[in-house]
């Protein structure tokens, strides 16, 4: 089943690997492959990753590398802020890691934001690698750079654009996680089909069953294509001075669902409610039909994301979605569907638009 590596272009023709594995006995092969070895290596995980695969990413790493430490902050969102940051500086600088030094990300999206904002920014910028273990970063947050942490509620509001070094993937990991969490990743999954690739997204509402069976197969093909289409618009648009912001699709009412929910919803769910959202504004404007826009429902339903939030004003929605980073002179750049598997971004979206779609989520 293993997949042969990708390579995604960084800075010319530089080009960082993403490979996909089954267990974590080629790590330190593939940092010999990459002439990262002989260094001095801190693993970042949070404290339920650092318990299930801590000790086994510690071995592999230790067999290339002159020394693996490991920095274990408390799991949660709550926690991708500065003061975990500092945290963590203060670690590196206890520990004496200079600029040879390597950060390696072991964990979701959380830890990898917050592990590639530490690398960025350490001694003004040292190496990392991604070790994705949560659905959601093997598909989207461990490939493209965008590095970053929460700053008082706002979503990714502090952040750098920094390329790991490699992406190594342990597909197996995706069984121990729970089932939740797993859908969370559906949420990102759901959103690249929708994007950019129809064939794709029916691929995607027509292998559930397997995929709830979590063949590994399935599962290795689906991570690939999401890695395949992300790396392809951020070799394109590496910092987001256009196509990339598509990968925003769902993310513009989603972040505001999430930081008004305290966090409480999950990243992916609150895409999930996004990309509803998002597809019911698109229909209302005549380019997805009523049968598009109910399979984007349907879709998300059947990976177990919630379609609707209780609870929330949506005035208080619509504000919060003025606070995010994808305003333009005062106008948001709202990502709108035009049928199944294809985007398009506008700054034209009324607020009256934008309220029918929060209210067609918020109960
Ligand atoms: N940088 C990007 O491009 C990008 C893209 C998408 C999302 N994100 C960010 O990613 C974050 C969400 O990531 P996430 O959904 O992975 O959340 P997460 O990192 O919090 O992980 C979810 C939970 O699963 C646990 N976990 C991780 N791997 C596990 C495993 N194999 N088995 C059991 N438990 C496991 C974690 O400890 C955590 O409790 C958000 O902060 C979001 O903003 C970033
Ligand atoms: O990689 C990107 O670009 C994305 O937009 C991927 C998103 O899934 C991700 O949630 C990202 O962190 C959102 O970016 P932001 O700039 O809106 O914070
Ligand atoms: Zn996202």
């Amino acid at each position: 089943m293993a997949e042969e590596k990708l390579l995604v272009k960084r800075n010319g023709d530089f080009h960082y690997p993403i490979y996909f594995e089954e267990d974590f006995s080629n790590l330190s092969q593939v940092l010999r492959d990459e002439q990262m070895e002989g260094r001095r290596i801190c693993v970042v995980a949070d404290s339920n990753t650092a318990a299930l695969y801590g000790e086994a990413v510690q071995k592999e790493l230790s067999m290339a590398a002159a020394e693996v430490l490991m920095f274990v902050f408390s799991a949660g969102e709550p926690n991708k802020n500065l003061d975990t940051v500092k945290d963590l500086y203060r670690f590196l600088i206890q520990h004496e890691i200079d600029r040879t030094g390597i950060l390696a990300a072991l964990g979701g999206g959380v830890t990898g934001d917050l592990t590639g904002f530490g690398a960025a920014t350490y001694l003004r910028g040292i190496d990392f690698i991604q070790i994705p273990t949560t659905l959601l970063a093997q598909v989207d947050s461990s490939v493209g750079g965008k590095t970053g942490v929460d700053f008082e509620q706002y979503k990714n509001m502090v952040g750098a654009f920094h390329q790991p070094r490699l992406v190594y993937m342990n597909l197996s990991t995706l069984k121990t996680l729970p089932p939740k969490e797993f859908s969370c990743g559906m949420g990102e999954v759901i959103k690249t089909g929708l994007i950019c690739d129809k064939d794709f997204f029916q691929y995607v509402q027509n292998c559930q069953p397997k995929v709830s069976q979590m063949d590994l197969a399935v599962l290795a093909s689906m991570v690939r294509r999401c890695c395949t289409i992300k790396a392809g618009v951020v070799e394109r648009d590496p910092r987001e001075k256009g196509e990339r912001a598509l990968l925003n699709l769902g993310h513009t009412i989603g972040h505001a669902v999430e930081k008004l929910k305290d966090f409480q919803l999950l990243h992916g769910q609150c895409v999930g409610l996004g990309l509803i959202a998002a597809g019911y504004i698109s229909m209302q404007r005549g380019l997805l039909t009523v049968s598009e826009y109910e399979q984007v429902c349907s879709c998300c339903a059947s990976y177990g994301l919630p379609l609707t939030v209780s609870g929330l004003d949506p005035e208080e929605v619509l504000s919060a979605t003025k606070k995010d980073k994808k305003m333009e002179r005062g106008h948001i750049k709202f990502i709108f569907m035009d049928g199944l598997g294809k985007t398009f971004i506008s700054t034209d979206l009324t607020d009256e638009e934008m309220l029918a779609g929060i209210r067609e989520i918020c109960v």
